[in-house]
């Protein structure tokens, strides 16, 4: 029997490619893929399953122009907003995520940022890195310590609780809005305007889906309280990008640490202006033990479906 043809969109890592290629016929890239829908399309003819990441597109456009024989689209990712689900199903593709596996590197980078932001280690890192630092001094780049600090975190699924159960060992407050209450030792808000308005760290932890697209607006930025911290790990559409710019310049808002951007990577040049920002390049899941057991889920799932199993990981809108 032949082996099925997978499209890998980009370059994976090594033990993923080799796994996939004893596995399957496989259409790998030698670099990344371009953000290229008619190249994805072009490349498509021949294969019955497509492995993408969440920098690919996958709208209800290029959806209609795939070949037929395509049933599934495996996603190296647990975020799925980036593909039309919809869209998928009406065309019987059979679309799988990889949740789970990135929960604790997602949750250290957020720490990381929560650290970085309210303690200014990149200031400090910057005034060494470029000359400048003349000796220690009792006044020098003072941050805001964590220890009895709320930390409102939105969106209390895998990840949030991650982020809840490492900030606890630092001292913090756990508040949460999520849509319904979880099992989880920390106060609930019924309201996300509720929690806001408690937390001197925020930090996103939801899906984007059109609900929560543009959540943190200029309205709810001043629900927070004078010299909050914000931290994205989520998606950057969650954030009003000029909003939040605006009230990081005129320091109504302490800092912001945010690992993902609207636009990637080409994000609101606003946010390199200004000192405090803490901006990493989408590091959530990346680390080496991480990306592999994503591909190798990302896989699992492909392998799945293909000996007529329902797979483990498929996305429902
Ligand atoms: N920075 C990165 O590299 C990176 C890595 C992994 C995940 N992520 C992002 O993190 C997100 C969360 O991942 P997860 O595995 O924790 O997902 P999850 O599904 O376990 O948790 C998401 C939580 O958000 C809640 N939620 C959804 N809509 C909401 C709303 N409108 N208001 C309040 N709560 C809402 C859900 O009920 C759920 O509890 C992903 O969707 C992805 O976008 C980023
Ligand atoms: O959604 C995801 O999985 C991240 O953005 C990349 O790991």
């Amino acid at each position: 029997m032949p082996k099925q043809r997978i499209l890998v969109t980009r370059k994976l890592p090594d033990e993923v490619e080799k796994r996939l290629i004893d596995t399957f016929a496989t259409n790998l890239q030698g670099g990344d893929f371009p953000d290229n829908s008619e190249r994805l399309i072009q490349q498509s003819h021949d294969v019955d399953g497509i492995l993408c990441s969440p920098c690919d597109q996958i709208g209800a456009d290029l959806i209609e122009k795939l070949p037929e024989r395509i049933r599934i689209i495996s996603t190296f990712s647990v975020g799925y907003e980036h593909i039309d689900i919809k869209a998928a199903m009406a065309r019987g593709i059979t679309v799988t995520n990889t949740p789970g596996v990135l929960t604790d590197a997602t949750a250290d980078i957020a720490l990381l940022l929560i650290l970085g932001a309210t303690r200014r280690a990149f200031e400090g890192e910057r005034l060494i890195r470029e000359n400048k630092w003349q000796g220690w001094n009792p006044t020098q780049l003072m941050g805001t310590g964590l220890q009895g600090k709320r930390l409102g975190i939105l969106g209390m699924g895998r990840i949030g609780q991650a982020v809840a159960n490492r900030a606890k060992a630092f001292g913090m407050e756990v508040h949460y809005h999520n849509r319904r209450p979880v099992e989880f030792d920390a106060t609930y808000h019924e309201t996300a305007e509720s929690l806001l308005s408690n937390s001197d760290v925020l930090s996103l932890h939801c899906p984007l889906t059109p609900e929560t697209k543009g959540f943190l607006s200029k309205e709810r930025i001043e629900l927070l309280p004078q010299g909050a911290v914000v931290i994205n790990t989520a998606r950057g559409g969650v954030i009003e990008d000029e909003a939040l710019i605006e009230a990081l310049k005129s320091k109504r808002l302490f800092a912001a640490g945010l690992d993902v951007f609207e636009g990637e990577p080409n994000l609101h040049a606003g946010y390199r202006a200004l000192d405090n920002t803490f901006l990493l390049p989408h590091l959530g899941s990346a680390t080496i033990e991480t990306r592999n057991a994503m591909g190798f889920m990302a896989i699992d799932n492909l392998e799945s479906f293909f000996k007529g199993e329902s797979p483990p990981n498929v996305v429902k809108p």
